[in-house]
């Protein structure tokens, strides 16, 4: 294989089996992978030969090889600059491989009961349950990628799987914007290319031309980066994810039997003391999800505090962190939710290194990665906004005396944009789906469970004359719709 130092040179990197070789991108730059010959994969997504692959948006990652080189070799040309890049023959693919084969065992074995087929070879008595993962760790231990990794073999798996990908990490971003939570059933690997994009492209922002990968995933919208700003709501938003996995399963046991996976943030894997936020997070994905095994990725007093508490009744593995994950600062994340939201708006733009024509985005063609938004000027009165608990509270301090408190973390509270200071300048909206159509069957607090359709930002605000501009990546009415704002900012620059 081959990388460029300069911006005509293309340097070739011949990798050896079992090794990888790792890069990390700048700001504003980009780089074109090409397979010359061999078999390579990007966090378990192969790479075809012969074809150009951009990462861009400060893009960190690593292209794995199986079988190397020579007589099979994997040659790679690289075109571009990174700021780091070296090849390593120290990685844990051969663990997270070993993880796959067990995983796809218990996917057959469900499946094999699912048709009531006769166990073969294995252990009659083993646990036919479908596998439902929960990946928990620290900060930068890697946890989205082994999420990715073990998904993409089990599409590649050639047994027509489409496990779930569930996401409960707000500061991802997945396939929606910072800030919520969500679940895709995955059909083809999830490519790598950029941040803005860590889990591919989902279909409801991309062109609907990106149809090869583009997923339908269902979303919920938290609105912050940290869990522990609302953890009642985090809670409530895992059991919405799991209630609405469960009935999907009812309708679809065979898409049952392919298991999911659960990638979960940073703050469940590092807190302190035994009754913080984590654990009841942690116990609520457990409950909802009915997680079976639990992957510790690289932490061993985590392993322990999960053995103790699940050992009983679940499986409890640790697994080794790989020394590529790269350590992600504040300021690196807060720059990945602008390409995020920059991303959703505008779609995905890599611009290619200098003398790279045909290239691909995560496979797809790089005219096809572009969206244009609408800006709209509406009333205040055609969209209701609420703020959902804590934020809108004033502080006890301010209640009238013997007054206590009657606003819950989770009550929805309306936000009048025309009071200054209601925050909604720049604000980013969850656009819900709407309201039960039976009045009879709605609830006060129904707009906590219902899913966001998109994503708006508030560009504007006219208080005289009750007007704000909205930016929306389309032009469809927001009369009579409801939205969330929670504390994520955007502003187009
Ligand atoms: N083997 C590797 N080589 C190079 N970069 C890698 C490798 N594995 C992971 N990375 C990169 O390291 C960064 C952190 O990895 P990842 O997002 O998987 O960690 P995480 O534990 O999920 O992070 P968080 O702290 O946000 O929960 C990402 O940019 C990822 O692409």
């Amino acid at each position: 294989m081959s990388t460029e130092q300069s911006s005509t040179a293309t340097k070739e990197w011949n990798l050896e089996p079992e090794s990888e070789y790792r890069f990390e991108l700048d700001p504003g730059t980009s780089l074109a992978i090409k397979l010359v010959r061999g078999h390579a994969e990007v966090f378990g997504a192969e790479l075809a030969e012969g074809k150009q692959y951009l990462f861009g948006s400060e893009c960190k990652a690593a292209v794995y090889t199986w079988r190397g080189s020579r007589p099979d070799a994997s040659d790679k040309h690289v075109t571009g600059h990174p700021s780091t890049e070296y090849v390593s023959d120290e990685t844990p693919m051969a663990a997270y491989a070993n993880l796959h084969i067990a995983f796809e065992q218990m996917r057959v074995r469900a499946l094999r009961t699912l048709h009531g087929s006769p166990a073969h070879d294995d252990d009659p008595a083993a646990n036919a349950e479908p596998l439902r993962v929960l990946v928990v760790g620290p900060e930068n231990s890697g946890k989205t990628t082994v999420c990715k990794i073990l998904v993409n073999y089990a599409v590649r798996a050639g047994q027509g799987w489409s496990p779930l990908l569930v996401n409960v990490d707000p500061t991802e971003g997945a396939w929606a914007a910072p800030g919520a939570l969500s679940v895709a059933p995955v059909h083809s690997p999830l490519p790598t290319s950029s941040p803005a994009n860590p889990l591919g492209s989902a279909a409801t922002s991309a062109p609907t031309a990106l149809s090869s990968n583009a997923l339908l995933p269902l979303v919920y919208w938290y609105g912050h980066a940290d869990t522990k700003r609302n953890p009642v709501l985090v809670d409530r938003l895992i059991r919405n994810l799991g209630d609405n996995i469960a009935e999907k399963y009812d309708f679809d046991a065979e898409g049952k039997v392919s298991g999911l996976i659960v990638d979960t943030p940073s703050s469940f894997g590092a807190g302190t003391g035994a009754n913080d936020h984590r654990h009841k997070l942690i116990k609520a994905c457990v409950d909802a999800f009915k997680i079976n095994v639990i992957l510790v990725v690289g932490h061993e007093k985590l392993n322990v505090e999960m053995q103790r508490t699940y050992g009983s009744q679940l499986t409890v593995v640790k697994i080794p962190k790989s020394g590529g994950v790269v350590e992600l600062d504040h300021t690196y994340r807060e720059r990945i939710h602008n390409y995020q939201l920059h991303t959703y708006m505008y779609g995905q733009i890599i611009p290619p290194p200098p003398g790279i024509t045909q290239a691909t985005v995560g496979g797809e063609a790089l005219t096809e990665l572009t969206l244009a938004p609408s800006s709209t000027v509406i009333s205040f009165d055609d969209l209701t906004i609420f703020r959902i608990g804590a934020e809108s509270m004033a502080p006890s301090s301010a209640l009238p005396i013997g007054a206590t408190r009657v606003l819950s973390e989770i009550q929805p509270v309306p936000v009048d944009p025309a009071q200054s200071g209601s925050g909604l300048l720049n604000a980013v909206l969850g656009l819900l789906a709407p309201p039960n159509p039976d009045e009879n069957e709605r609830y006060e607090e129904e707009i906590l469970d219902l899913t966001i359709t998109g994503f708006l930002i508030i560009t504007h605000v006219d208080i005289p004359h009750r007007k704000m501009t909205i930016l929306a990546p389309n032009q469809g009415s927001l009369a009579g719709k409801t939205a969330i704002v929670g504390s994520y900012e955007w502003q187009d620059q």
